[in-house]
């Protein structure tokens, strides 16, 4: 699977007018109209790797773990490159009140405990990862699962966390510094689905808990993905959370950098993932309400927007052309939230 055909330049679709009003009245017209609508995005995104975060949150049931990999696999069908990142958060802290150790955050962050850690790996790349792996692997020989860890995908240094403006160790935590994108494009060269755990090795030997929303924004800046989009609990970002669940639709890097102090939770991650992304040249980033049935598609091929879009600042510089197979990243942006 190549971009190497020769396609005719694309119209684009953020300047597409609205679709004409749908005539309801036939299911026929309506379908016809739904593929139809799909081409311009078809043609932007051929051969683009679009690296999709899989959170926990998102993961609450059976039929909607499968509808996302139906979505995953039809994007690999559709001639993307999809990239896989999952978190687990709730997962990870199902198991570790099942062996009876805390869970305990600060800053939207685990504390990572070696003990703790331990449990991280093990949930995340021996449960999580498998069963998406498996779920893919329903539609074929897809997906292949690695952690951050292989192939030196990503390395990490030890992140403290900041509480009221103090550094506050948070143990075996990291923010990746280095992605090599080796592994995983040579499974998408080679027509697999790579799916990835965010565990990242450290150059002094240790093993590092990394958020993973920072984790798929890294892998999405240094393989100059087209699209990162996050799947979550919730309909995108609230202007005003908890009192309100009216959605932001579209913000920019620039205004995204100022709202991000007043974020908590796991949003903070999230958005911090998103402006990091786009930032590092992705063109944009979608936090979407994994809750809703294919809402992965959705995003990909119509024109409904959904959930909030993080896009560059106007004028702001192209994408780097042709990232490199070992791309160190930016350091990250200063911090500042209070604890989940
Ligand atoms: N401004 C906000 N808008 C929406 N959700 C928010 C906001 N601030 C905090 N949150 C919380 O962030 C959560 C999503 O992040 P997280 O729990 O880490 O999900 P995931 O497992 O998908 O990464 C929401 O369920 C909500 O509780
Ligand atoms: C450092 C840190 O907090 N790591 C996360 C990794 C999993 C994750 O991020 O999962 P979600 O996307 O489901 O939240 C954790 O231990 O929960």
């Amino acid at each position: 699977m190549t971009a190497a055909r020769t396609v005719p330049a694309p119209r684009d679709p953020d300047k597409l007018a609205p679709p004409a009003p749908a005539r309801r009245s036939a299911a026929r017209p309506v379908r016809a109209r739904t593929v139809i609508e799909a081409l311009p995005w078809l043609e932007r995104y051929h051969g683009k790797a679009v690296v999709v975060k899989f959170g926990g949150n998102a993961m609450v049931d059976e039929e909607l773990k499968r509808a996302f990999a139906r979505d995953v696999v039809s994007l690999h069908y559709a001639g993307l490159r999809p990239v896989v990142v999952h978190g687990g958060g709730p997962q990870i802290s199902a198991m570790l009140a099942r062996l009876e150790l805390e869970v305990r955050f600060a800053a939207g962050m685990r504390v990572t405990t070696p003990e703790v850690m331990d449990v991280v790996r093990m949930v995340l790349a021996g449960q999580v990862q498998r069963e998406i792996v498996g779920l893919v692997n329903a539609h074929g020989p897809f997906a292949v699962g690695l952690t951050g860890e292989d192939a030196h995908t990503l390395t990490a240094v030890r992140r403290p966390a900041r509480v009221d403006g103090r550094p506050v160790d948070i143990g075996l935590v990291g923010d990746v510094v280095r992605v090599d994108t080796a592994a995983v494009r040579a499974l998408s060269d080679a027509d697999r689905i790579p799916v990835v755990s965010p565990v990242a090795r450290g150059e002094d030997g240790q093993v590092y808990n990394v958020n993973a929303d920072l984790a798929a924004a890294a892998l999405a800046a240094a393989l100059g993905a087209e699209k990162l989009v996050m799947l979550t609990d919730v309909a995108g970002l609230y202007a005003d959370w908890p009192a309100s669940t009216e959605v932001v639709e579209r913000l920019t890097a620039s205004e995204l950098e100022s709202l991000l102090p007043s974020l908590t939770t796991g949003m903070a991650p999230k958005m911090e993932g998103c402006l990091r992304a786009v930032r590092g040249g992705v063109r944009r980033a979608h936090v979407i309400d994994g809750r809703v049935p294919h809402a992965l598609l959705l995003e990909v091929f119509t024109d409904e927007a959904t959930g909030t879009t993080v896009v560059p600042d106007p004028g702001a510089a192209p994408p780097p052309a042709g990232v490199g197979a070992t791309a160190p990243l930016a350091p990250p942006p200063q911090e500042g939230r209070s604890a989940r």
